[in-house]
């Protein structure tokens, strides 16, 4: 079995624009990155693949194969399965509440398909364990897609159900749940920039030195 991470470092993030700037996101990506990447290795998988683009770099103390692609997500990930035979399970970068008790859990499961949904429509992590039978439809409600792909081939499915792995860091509400319930570099960064607000609604975040 092998982890798949898509990552695009370049221009990273740009929904959470309002609370960071360019480069505090591409830091902070990183970062992330690297809670993922410690998570997994903490599950004993012992081959990562970080599939990014030519123009991104990827910290080389990380200690992970670097995969290279100029293309979009979907065509980059769709090359990557065609030409892989092993199980392949495929997390998103920006998933830093993972935790080794998460993938352990997932690469458990029997079906042939197993895929934990995003907030919102999303796909953050897809379990295929036979890749030469599976194509990734990401953006727009690719839950929905990648469940349709699974039943037009013929694949069983589990719906993996975790609050820390559907808690994708999109938007800049969601860096209250890195404070929250996270852990690691990525809980660091947030902590040190944000404070938190709390009162009778949700908590939330505030930028340090706001009202
Ligand atoms: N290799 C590769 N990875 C990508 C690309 N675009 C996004 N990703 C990765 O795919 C995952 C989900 O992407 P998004 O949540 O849309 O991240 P994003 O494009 O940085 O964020 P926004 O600009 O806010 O849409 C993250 O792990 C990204 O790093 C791409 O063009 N190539
Ligand atoms: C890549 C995309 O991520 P989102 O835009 O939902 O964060 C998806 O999960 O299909």
């Amino acid at each position: 079995m092998k982890a798949l991470i898509p990552y695009k470092k370049k221009n990273a993030k740009s929904r959470l624009s309002p609370a960071l700037t360019l480069e505090e996101r591409e830091e902070f990506v990183e970062l992330m990155l690297r809670d993922v990447v410690s998570s997994l290795k903490e599950a004993s998988i012992k081959e990562i693949d970080v599939l990014t683009t030519p123009d991104n770099g990827v910290p080389k103390d990380l200690d992970v194969n670097v995969v290279l692609s100029e293309h979009d997500l979907n065509e980059a990930i769709n090359e990557y399965l065609e030409q892989e035979n092993k199980p392949i399970f495929i997390i998103m970068a920006d998933l830093p509440m993972v935790r080794a008790c998460h993938v352990n859990d997932i690469v458990s499961r029997t079906e042939d398909v197993v895929i934990v949904p995003g907030k919102g429509g999303g796909t953050n992590v897809i379990f295929i364990k036979d890749p030469s039978n599976y194509h990734v439809k990401y953006y727009g409600s690719s839950f929905l897609n990648h469940c349709n792909i699974a039943k037009a081939r013929g694949c069983s499915v589990f719906i993996y159900d975790s609050f820390m792995l559907s808690t994708d860091i999109d938007e800049p509400h969601d860096l209250v749940e890195i404070m929250l319930h996270g852990h690691g570099n990525s809980q660091k960064y947030v902590n040190e920039r944000f404070d938190m607000k709390t009162g009778k609604a949700r908590a939330k975040i505030n930028a340090a030195g706001d009202a």
